[in-house]
């Protein structure tokens, strides 16, 4: 587990992150989210050790980083895929810091393999793309086995396959019981993703909730409705106290009622439909509702965020 409490940072005059008290909890995906300078990668880089905190303290299963035993065996992280001496190899990059780690040779074999990387692992990472960057990040992260991940962006610049791949590997190490921290400012990604979310804005703290709670905050499920001649339609779902918007002519957008009672609504008024189906709550529109708007947000544990 991770615990901030009270972890401050502060650059002169910049408040980058603000009193954030949190926990991150194993066997689940947690996302960190939040807009470009929220202080997303200024939190990973205090519970990684790599910055002082200028109050309040990041601990991994109690204690700092910098206090861990065995920390390639504790955490693995991948905060800047392209930190990897550009004339190595892949191979000899794991096994430098196999080695440096007492970790034996063979399972640089094994993260090769998990990452898909075995046929490349001869090759110069310097020429490496950034979805085989990112590759060999997830394999120096993995190589102690730790409980722990954490990965800054870990998407960015994936093709949909290595999306793909990202999110199944996350999913299964969560499975596995571990620890996983993902930070992104990609919503949708997160919405496929994370069981968890945690969302900061300015360096605080706004939402700290299970995925699912978060949707429940956006604007919710809207029925989308293509027809020809709508009008009729339209003043049954007004006269229903539905919300209704036109995006273009012949489409409709259609809140605050059920799919089924459009369909109703629609067969009782004569209105041919060329098309009736649902949009989903999307991250992205509750995340926006989240960050527009600096009150306090209470979720249904009824802990005021
Ligand atoms: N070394 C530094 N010196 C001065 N200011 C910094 C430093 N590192 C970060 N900051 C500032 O702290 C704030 C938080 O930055 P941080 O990089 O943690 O945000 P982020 O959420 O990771 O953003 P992004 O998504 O753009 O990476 C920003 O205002 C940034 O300019």
């Amino acid at each position: 587990m991770i615990a901030l409490r009270g972890l401050t940072k502060r650059y002169g005059a910049v408040l980058a992150v603000d009193s954030l008290d949190l926990e991150v909890h194993p066997g689940r995906v947690t996302g960190l989210l939040g807009p470009n300078g929220a202080g997303k990668s200024t939190t990973l880089r205090m519970v990684l050790g790599l910055d002082h905190p200028t109050a309040g303290r990041a601990l991994i299963g109690g204690r700092p980083y910098r206090e861990l035993e065995h920390p390639l065996r504790t955490v693995g992280a991948v905060l800047d895929a392209r930190a990897v001496h550009p004339g190595r190899s892949a191979r000899s990059h794991l096994r430098a810091l196999a080695r440096s780690h007492h970790i034996p040779d063979r399972r640089v074999e094994e993260v090769l393999d998990v990452v898909g990387l075995t046929e490349a692992a001869g090759r110069h990472a310097g020429g490496f793309s950034l979805g085989m960057s990112q590759r060999l990040g997830i394999a120096s992260a993995l190589l102690g086995d730790p409980e722990l991940l954490i990965f800054d962006e870990p998407v960015n610049g994936l093709d949909p396959d290595g999306v793909r791949w990202i999110r199944d590997l996350t999913r299964s190490l969560a499975e596995e019981g571990r620890t996983v921290l993902l930070s992104s400012h990609l919503m949708s990604e997160m919405q496929l993703t994370a069981d968890h979310l945690v969302v900061i804005g300015k360096g605080r703290l706004i939402a700290d909730a299970p995925l699912d709670e978060v949707l429940e905050h956006g604007p919710g499920t809207a029925v989308r409705v293509r027809a020809p001649h709508p009008e009729d339609l339209v003043a049954a779902l007004l006269a229903e106290g539905a919300g209704v918007e036109r995006p273009a002519p012949g489409e409709l957008v259609v809140t605050e009622t059920s799919i089924e009672r459009v369909g109703e609504l629609a067969h009782r008024a004569g209105v041919a439909l060329h098309e009736l189906s649902t949009r989903g709550a999307s991250l992205e529109q509750a995340y926006h509702e989240l960050t527009s708007n600096n009150a306090h947000h209470t979720f249904s544990n009824g802990d005021p965020l």
